[in-house]
């Protein structure tokens, strides 16, 4: 998250004057001045201008962009404390020229390969992300490309009439043609509209079809992994006897672990484009969260002739690390028509007719803030807005709903946590989450989660077996894992439960129908979780959740935080803030710059 967050500010040394410029400016980190300079003293490029760009188009990855638009440049100078008109930018067809003409440039598709920046179209990239762009652009448009599969019309005709018919929503049912057709399906809809009721059915229907196929489910966190995989269970355990053995026992993974992650890497896998996956199909759920170096791998290392399908929601916050590849994949992929392609679910279907968090989330997607603020101050029971002046910290009283809440749903948790009680735990972890968009500050995680540490201990009382205080194991310590960890099966973002284990304790993981126990010793490193951030939280859902809002000037205020953020909510969302914060987050949707959706 350190991408995302407070950027390294300090103040380059020794930087050539027009670095020092900008560096000072606030426009690019210490950070890039050093790639920058490192970069250029490899080639011997004294060039001020070609420097700048350089780090520049490193800034712009540290906020998730996977390229820079030399034209928006500016851009990054809207935060900034000077404003970018007072900044020596360089004229733009000399700055061009210059560029053109480094030695650390290679220019177009065909420019050289041993080069540690790339210029292509206006947009320079640093070599690693223009390599990845380049298998993704290549892989989806070769499955796009390829021919439909070959199956026995008939066959397919029943097998959808049976598992998908088409009064329940015709979308859901082209999404499982095309399945079948094509070797890449992208699946979007916002919550509710079915799509992993979808999944599972289109699964049944390639069973039938093109069966028996060996396949895999997959997605970004284990937290979603889990979710994936229970909501799957579920569809299948309600289809006809044969369907249901057709499919089998699906199992969901990480995309880490399908792919085999090799220790001190994050982007190494032992299946690639020498050694491929052994799947016939791969179903990736949460795909907004995949970032374009994992999508790279992903697409790597699947045979040719596999069928993937992704689904998710590009509405929501794109992955941590750069690239919006979700987004960019929709936006460049034509809508299914035989093979393959996109279908864009519509019709919500979850029986919630009196719920407001759906339609106050279809106005935060259509960046409606007077619907937005309209809906949260209606006092509708799902939904609530604690409103604050802006600039003015909630006081006891602001914060007294959501103590209720917190305090309700953590004496359960440490209640069942003492009582040895894994799945009442894990599910009472469920029950209400606080969501925050900052690590630091009085709008931060360490902050809110210090505070409802402070109000779960007061409700859940003492420990009667009074517990060493200096321990920092106690049952009912939620617990956020923050490192992958081959040798438990836990990965960044899995979250848990410390319970109570005969005279011992144990944390416990995971779905809480049936929980992955690990023994407190052997966890890697974990954090305590009262709190999060929404991009934390994206990948699961929660009863009820309690967002609070960062000051309207934030540059984390973004309508896909606020989106994501009252979508992980099934009963209840709360929103601390003032109006100025919801408006600004509701009218300032991400860019982040690829050329995945120009063509070459
Ligand atoms: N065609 C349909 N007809 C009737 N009910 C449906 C249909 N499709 C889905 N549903 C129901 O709608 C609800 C939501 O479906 P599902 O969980 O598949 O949506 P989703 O898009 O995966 O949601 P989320 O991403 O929020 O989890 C479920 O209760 C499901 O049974």
């Amino acid at each position: 998250m350190t991408l995302l967050d407070d950027g390294d500010a300090r103040l380059a040394v020794h930087a050539p004057p027009l670095l020092a410029r900008f560096n000072t400016a606030g426009v690019v980190a210490a950070a890039d001045v050093q790639v920058a300079r490192r970069l250029g003293s490899l080639v011997g490029e004294r060039d001020e201008s070609v420097l700048l760009a350089v780090a520049l188009a490193t800034r712009a990855v540290r906020s998730g962009s996977v390229c820079l638009h030399l034209e928006d440049a500016a851009s990054f100078a809207a935060d900034a404390e000077t404003p970018p008109g007072e900044l020596p930018w360089p004229e733009p067809a000399a700055w061009e020229a210059a560029i053109g003409a480094s030695p650390l440039v290679a220019v177009g598709v065909e420019g050289p390969a041993d080069r540690p920046v790339r210029w292509v179209g206006g947009r320079l990239y640093l070599d690693r992300y223009w390599r990845d762009e380049m298998v993704v652009r290549r892989q989806a448009d070769a499955r796009l490309a390829a021919p439909p599969a070959a199956v026995d019309d008939a066959r397919l005709a029943a097998a959808l009439d049976r598992l998908l018919p088409d009064a329940g929503d015709a979308l859901q049912r082209q999404a499982a043609a095309a399945a079948v057709a094509g070797r890449l399906t992208v699946l979007t809809g916002g919550p509710g509209t079915g799509k992993t009721t979808t999944v599972a059915r289109l699964i049944a229907v390639l069973q039938d079809v093109a069966g028996p196929l060996r396949i895999a489910l997959a997605a970004p966190t284990g937290k979603a992994a889990a979710r994936l995989q229970e909501a799957v269970h579920e569809v299948v355990d309600e289809l006809g006897d044969e369907d249901r053995e057709r499919v089998g026992t699906l199992s969901a993974s990480t995309l880490h672990r399908l792919l085999g992650w090799l220790p001190g890497s994050s982007t190494r896998f032992r299946h690639g484009p020498g050694r491929h996956l052994p799947h016939d199909v791969v179903v990736v759920d949460e795909t907004s969260m995949v970032s374009l170096p994992l999508m790279a791998r992903l697409l790597e290392a699947l045979r040719p002739d596999a069928r993937l399908v992704l689904v998710g929601d590009p509405d929501q916050l794109a992955s941590v690390e750069a690239g919006a590849v979700l987004g960019d994949l929709v936006a460049r992929t034509p809508e299914a028509s035989g093979a393959g392609g996109v279908v864009r679910l519509l019709t919500v279907h979850r029986q919630e007719e009196d719920s407001a968090i759906l339609p106050l989330a279809a106005a935060i997607r259509a960046g409606d803030a007077e619907e937005t603020l309209r809906l949260l101050r209606a006092g509708h029971p799902s939904v609530e807005l604690v409103e604050l002046a802006e600039d003015h910290l909630p006081g006891d009283a602001e914060l007294a709903s959501l103590r209720a809440d917190a305090a309700a749903a953590g004496r359960a948790l440490v209640h069942a946590a003492r009582e040895g009680d894994a799945t009442g735990a894990l599910r009472a972890l469920g029950s209400h989450r606080v969501l925050v968009a900052h690590r630091r500050g009085p709008a931060g995680v360490a902050h809110w989660s210090a505070l409802v540490e402070q109000w779960v201990a007061e409700a859940a009382g003492p420990h009667p077996d009074a517990l060493d205080p200096r321990s920092p194991w106690y049952p009912g310590r939620p617990v956020l894992v923050t490192a992958n960890d081959r040798e438990t099966g836990l990965y960044n973002g899995d979250t848990g439960v410390v319970v109570a284990d005969g005279e011992g304790l144990v944390a416990v993981l995971g779905d809480p129908g049936a929980p992955l126990r690990v023994r407190t010793h052997r966890l890697p490193a974990v954090e305590t979780v009262h709190a999060m951030t929404v991009h934390r939280g994206q990948g699961s859902q929660f009863a009820r959740v309690s967002l609070v809002l960062p000051p309207a000037a934030s540059p984390l205020l973004t309508r896909e935080l606020l989106y994501t953020a009252v979508t992980r909510a099934r009963e209840h969302v709360r929103v601390l803030g003032s109006a100025a914060a919801v408006r600004r987050a509701v009218q300032t949707p991400v860019r982040r710059a690829s050329g995945l959706r120009t063509p070459l």
